[in-house]
């Protein structure tokens, strides 16, 4: 990713530069005047450009219009605060104006960029019956680089949103054809946790206790419109944020620190919702137990780091087999489990016999050179009744006599 500042004190592009490179690890040209910013873009992509507005060679802000004719992404960082130009510009479609304050201006600048990277990869579903409104909005949020989806009104934004389960925030009015906001909303949470989707309701009515019923019923904030630019920006901005919040906290209490697949306590806690629900619909699932075979030996000879090492490249394996359609989890040390809803045990055993085989004959590359490493695996399959720690203890069994066996076999515990 390169970035352009155009700046002529050098004090400032060296403040940004460092602030810049040591945010997003990225490529920063600096530019000190307008001609030496025009001879950069005709040779660079950028992914935004920073600019001041007074430049020895333009000093009535021409940078500015030079780099969005170009449909680069432009923030302005300006020692003069002229609220005119400020709203003149906003409306050619800046992503931000900021004053040159303090530093705070320079980190708020910096960390602006590393929203702007994060958000190409946010989709936001905009619901809403006015045309004109729906445009306006989606004006904004493509100023800021967020992919938008419309929806015209609340069935359809239902629709979209069970289509597209990777939409981060929705943004709905309120009056709407069919199904309105607050329906919307209700019917959105039912399936949708806060750390799933973020919502911010709209509307134009003059009833003060809207904010308060839309907060009521789900959404995570509310605008009342007409609304200005900056501040909508704002709210989008800190919804984002806390979601991001709640993600970390999320993946901090349920995937496993070292490698990053579930952990046990997200293994126990939500598993028994799984098992639950084969139970009622009498469906199908086996439940794999793998144990690294001699891992104390890894340890005690290359040393613990090349055992995390091990463990880490062992988990990625077990995630690029399975993640996709069933569980992986890493319940202790060296074991790990493999949820394989919808599965009978037969199915199951030749999927992970499979993995056991391809373990055996692809090493495992560390800091100490290639490792080859086997696994023993107990494989059961859920009966009626059972808890998550009743199937593990018949797991259990079944890896204890692939142990027994000599190791790098998988082993059937018959319910
Ligand atoms: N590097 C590393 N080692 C771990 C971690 N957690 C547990 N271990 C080690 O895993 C090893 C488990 O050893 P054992 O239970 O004796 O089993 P084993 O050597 O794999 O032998 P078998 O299971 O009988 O084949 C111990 O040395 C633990 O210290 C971890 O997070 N990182």
């Amino acid at each position: 990713m390169r970035i352009l500042v155009v700046e002529d004190s050098q004090v400032v592009s060296r403040v940004m530069r460092h602030l810049l490179t040591q945010e997003l690890c990225c490529e920063v040209d600096v530019a000190s005047d307008m001609a030496s910013a025009k001879e950069l873009l005709a040779h660079n992509e950028y992914f935004v450009a920073i600019t001041d507005l007074n430049l020895p060679d333009a000093q009535e802000g021409e940078i500015v219009k030079f780099v969005l004719e170009k449909q680069i992404p432009c923030i302005v960082l300006t020692g003069s605060w002229d609220a005119e130009q400020r709203a003149r510009l906003l409306q050619l479609g800046i992503v931000d104006y900021v004053f040159k304050e303090n530093r705070f201006s320079y980190e708020y600048t910096a960390k602006l960029v590393k929203r702007l990277r994060r958000n190409q990869s946010v989709k936001v579903l905009v619901a809403d019956d006015s045309v004109v409104s729906r445009k306006f909005i989606r004006s904004l949020l493509e100023q800021h680089l967020f992919q938008v989806i419309e929806a015209d009104d609340g069935i359809s934004a239902l629709e979209t949103l069970n289509d597209n389960p990777d939409i981060t925030l929705l943004i709905t009015d309120y009056n709407m054809p069919r199904l309105d906001g607050f329906g919307l909303i209700i019917k959105v949470r039912e399936r949708l946790g806060r750390e799933e989707l973020a919502i911010i309701g709209l509307s134009s009515d003059s009833d003060e206790s809207l904010s308060a019923r839309f907060i009521k019923n789900g959404a995570n904030d509310f605008l009342q419109k007409p609304f200005v630019h900056e501040e909508f920006h704002c709210r989008v901005l800190t919804t984002l944020d806390s979601l991001d919040m709640v993600t970390k906290l999320w993946e901090q209490a349920n995937l496993d620190y070292l490698t990053n697949v579930f952990n046990r306590r997200y293994f126990f806690n939500f598993y028994q919702e799984k098992l639950t629900e084969v139970a009622q619909k009498q469906g199908s699932l086996s439940l794999a137990l793998l144990d690294i075979d001699f891992f104390k030996k890894v340890n005690d000879t290359y040393g613990h780091d090349v055992g995390d090492e091990v463990l880490i490249e062992f988990a990625s394996r077990l995630k690029q087999s399975f993640s996709q359609h069933f569980t992986v989890a890493r319940i202790g040390g060296e074991e790990f489990v493999v949820g394989f809803k919808g599965l009978h045990i037969e199915k199951a055993y030749a999927l992970i016999d499979r993995f056991r085989m391809q373990l055996e004959i692809t090493p495992i590359e560390t800091s100490k050179g290639a490792l080859t490493i086997t696994v023993s695996t107990g494989v059961t399959e859920f009966g009626h009744d059972e808890t998550v720690d009743e199937l593990l203890k018949r797991a259990d069994t079944g890896l204890y006599e692939a142990k027994s066996a000599g190791r790098n076999l998988v082993s059937i515990a018959e319910s």
